[in-house]
């Protein structure tokens, strides 16, 4: 017996009524992602931030109101997800087929009550099935490898309109996936520095109405591209803070331990002297230098010191026994670098295989047109040129 083909609006208002609690039953996907799970690009660049150090700077600006996140768009619990769709709003493939797929049938019934959607453009719907409440879907320029003006300034209105969209509708977490830079053909570079750069100067004019924009990436490319473009655009402002915070806490540090110095100095001449033979004193010393200096540095670490001369002279200063130095290192918990481009990306990516399926609407599998050399033409599925060819018509 075939589903009963449930209707769109009254399905939007009753989805649109639930709590979050009765929201995630209705799910499709049971393997979503939600936002605490997704770090902050502050948390992220600044793994060991202690909570009084967040609280010393401007709480880190708009790097704490940004995420890198690369995966599955369908799967992000937000309140919207952008998609990357074509002028009919109809589906096709790419991230636009994943989402009608994980959405369900009625996201296809409302976007054919929108009569499409121009370039530059967006429109919002339910989100139906998928975590996220609400689809913005918006249209980015087909681009073919050429970058000029128009194709700029309609990428930037993507992102601007969709940003509009969160506004009006009182939406505060957002994903973007990398919109035009599959088969629309948008350099991946100028993309991303487009993206980047028209969703900070949303957030610096409008600080209060977002709570998060993660840029959902799919790519490998395109995570190396965020996340060395992120670091540039959404810099570590709080560097200086810590860097003065821990100056001044160092010179508060290196004052108690010359007291520290003075003191086992002198426990050292009075132990001699009450009792030489006892083999006590020398080692309270070093252990309690040993202590001092695990705490130096755990506070560093703490705060997340990236100066690594300034550990090495820490532990060059006090302790020259190798097996105190060895005990002192073993405790020490291993400095974490501070962006090891080697590291896994923040969140675990999908299983590759999952990852590189991305199918279109029709099911049919497609080849990541970056990743392949071929023509991205070559790898468009017969339902959507037909679409294409509907476009180029417009
Ligand atoms: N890529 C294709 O073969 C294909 C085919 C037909 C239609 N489409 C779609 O593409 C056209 C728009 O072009 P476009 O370059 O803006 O979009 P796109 O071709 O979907 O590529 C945009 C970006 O999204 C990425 N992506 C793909 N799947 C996901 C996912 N599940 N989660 C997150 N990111 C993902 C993709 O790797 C690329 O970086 C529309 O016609 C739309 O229907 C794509």
């Amino acid at each position: 017996m075939s589903k009963k083909k449930k209707d769109w609006k009254t399905e939007k208002e009753r989805l649109l009524r639930l709590d979050r609690e009765e929201r995630r039953k209705e799910y499709r996907r049971q393997d979503f992602i939600s936002l605490d799970k997704i770090p902050a690009w502050r948390e992220e660049t600044r793994p060991n931030d202690k909570e009084e150090v967040k609280e010393l700077t401007d709480g880190g600006g708009p790097r704490n109101k940004v995420s890198l996140y690369k995966g599955d768009i369908t799967v992000l619990e937000v309140d919207a997800i952008v998609n990357a769709a074509n002028s009919s709003l109809l589906g096709g493939g790419g991230v636009d087929g994943c989402i009608h797929k994980a959405a369900g049938s009625c996201l296809y019934d409302e976007c054919n009550s929108l009569n499409g959607c121009e370039t530059g453009k967006a429109k919002i719907t339910c989100g139906y099935d998928l975590p996220a409440k609400y689809v913005i879907h918006t249209v980015g320029p087909v681009a073919r490898g050429h970058v000029g003006p128009t194709e700029s300034n309609d990428l930037t209105s993507c992102y601007q309109n969709s940003l509009r969209l969160m506004k009006e509708n009182d939406l505060s977490t957002v994903a973007f996936p990398c919109i035009s830079t599959g088969i629309y053909g948008f350099p991946n570079e100028p993309a991303a520095d487009i993206a980047l750069k028209t969703v900070k100067s949303w957030i610096d004019e409008n600080p209060d109405m977002i709570t998060r924009v993660i840029f959902c990436v799919f790519l490998e490319t395109d995570f190396a591209i965020y996340k060395k473009k992120m670091s540039v655009i959404f810099p570590d402002n709080d560097m200086e803070v810590t860097e003065e915070q821990l100056k001044e806490g160092k010179e508060e540090i290196d004052d108690e331990e010359e007291g520290d110095n003075d003191a086992a100095g002198n426990e050292d001449v009075e132990m001699e002297s009450q009792n030489p033979d006892e083999n006590s004193g020398n080692q309270e010393p070093n252990q309690e230098k040993d202590k001092d200096k695990n705490e130096t540095q755990e506070k560093d670490e703490d705060v997340g010191i990236d100066n690594d001369e300034e550990k090495n002279e820490d532990k060059g200063i006090e302790n020259n026994k190798e097996e105190d130095k060895g005990k002192a290192e073993e405790e020490q918990p291993a400095a974490k670098a501070e962006h090891d481009d080697t590291a896994k990306p923040t969140v675990e990516m999908e299983d590759e295989s999952e990852m590189n399926n991305t199918e279109t609407s029709n099911g049919e599998e497609m080849k990541d047109p970056v990743e392949s050399s071929e023509e991205p033409d070559s790898i468009l599925t017969d339902s959507i040129q037909s679409k294409d060819t509907v476009e180029k018509k417009e």
